[in-house]
């Protein structure tokens, strides 16, 4: 379970350009459930998960992840809990290694050993047989350059690489949203069936209301650093974009999000 506990992060305390970004978030998330988190520009989304990764540490309140206060953890002390995939295909991974090494360096994530050990011990089949699953042919390519795949295939990958080590929690940050909406459709088919199969708890940052409802477990609305909605179970099944946007339209000040709402 993740408990946050009145959060808020304040950027540049006390200079002119003084904001805050998130101003007591109050949140428990039960373990399994795939949150999607939905807002207007700036309000406070990336922040939100910046500070379950550890990117960002809270001015004042607590996160804990089970019974263990993550609160002034740094993200390279949270890896064996939480991993993350960034809007960019190009930020989760290094386009000048090949597969087989991306993959080994998710391995090692969190653990002492080197990427040679993470190379050599049969990882390369744990590799092939976690990419078949991908079904795109990737597992006859384990040594081809990152920076020839497309950006589908880069986002497939890094979901595989996050979720390769143990792990609890997993963000998504409008991981979809740079991809066409095919590709994007199948990535996120992908991350429901990881998630699922793996018992994790997510969160997944997006700009499409339709995503958010029709995805996940819980739904919750930031507004200027505040939740302003959470919803959940019988009441969020029968919900449409629509309904979000009628209800909330004017918290919804941003073009992505009406546009998506649909
Ligand atoms: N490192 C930072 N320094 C100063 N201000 C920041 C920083 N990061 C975010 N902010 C500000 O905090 C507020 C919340 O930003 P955040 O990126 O969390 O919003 P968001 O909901 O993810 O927005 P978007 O949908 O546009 O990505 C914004 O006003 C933003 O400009």
């Amino acid at each position: 379970m993740i408990t946050l506990n009145n959060i808020h992060v304040t950027f540049a305390p006390g200079a002119i350009t003084e904001k805050k970004a998130l101003q007591g978030v109050n949140l428990r998330i039960q373990e399994g459930e795939f949150v999607t988190v939905i807002g207007s520009n700036g309000a406070g989304k990336s922040t939100f998960l910046n500070a379950i990764a550890g990117e960002v540490l809270p001015s004042q309140g607590s996160i804990c992840v089970d019974d263990k206060d993550v609160s002034k953890l740094p993200t390279h002390a949270r890896a064996d809990l939480v991993a993350r995939v960034f809007q960019d295909p190009l930020a989760g991974t290094c386009a000048d290694l090949t597969i087989a090494e991306n993959m080994a360096l998710a391995l090692q994530r969190g653990k002492r050993r080197g990427l040679s050990w993470a190379l050599k011990h049969n990882t390369r089949d744990l590799f092939y047989q976690t990419l078949k699953k991908l079904d795109l042919g990737l597992e006859d390519r384990l040594d081809t350059l990152m920076s020839l795949l497309s950006g589908g295939q880069r986002q497939a990958v890094s979901l595989l690489m996050a979720t390769l080590s143990p792990l609890k929690i997993l963000l998504l940050d409008e991981h979809t949203s740079a991809l066409d909406p095919k590709t994007g459709a199948y990535v996120m088919e992908l991350s429901q069936k990881i998630i699922t199969e793996k018992q994790l708890t997510a969160l997944m940052v997006t700009h499409s209301l339709h995503q958010a409802l029709h995805y996940g477990t819980r739904t919750i609305m930031l507004h200027e650093g505040k939740i302003i909605y959470d919803v959940s179970g019988p009441e969020r099944a029968s919900l449409t974009a629509q309904d979000l946007l009628k209800q909330f339209g004017r918290s919804i000040d941003d073009d992505r999000l009406l546009l998506q709402g649909g």
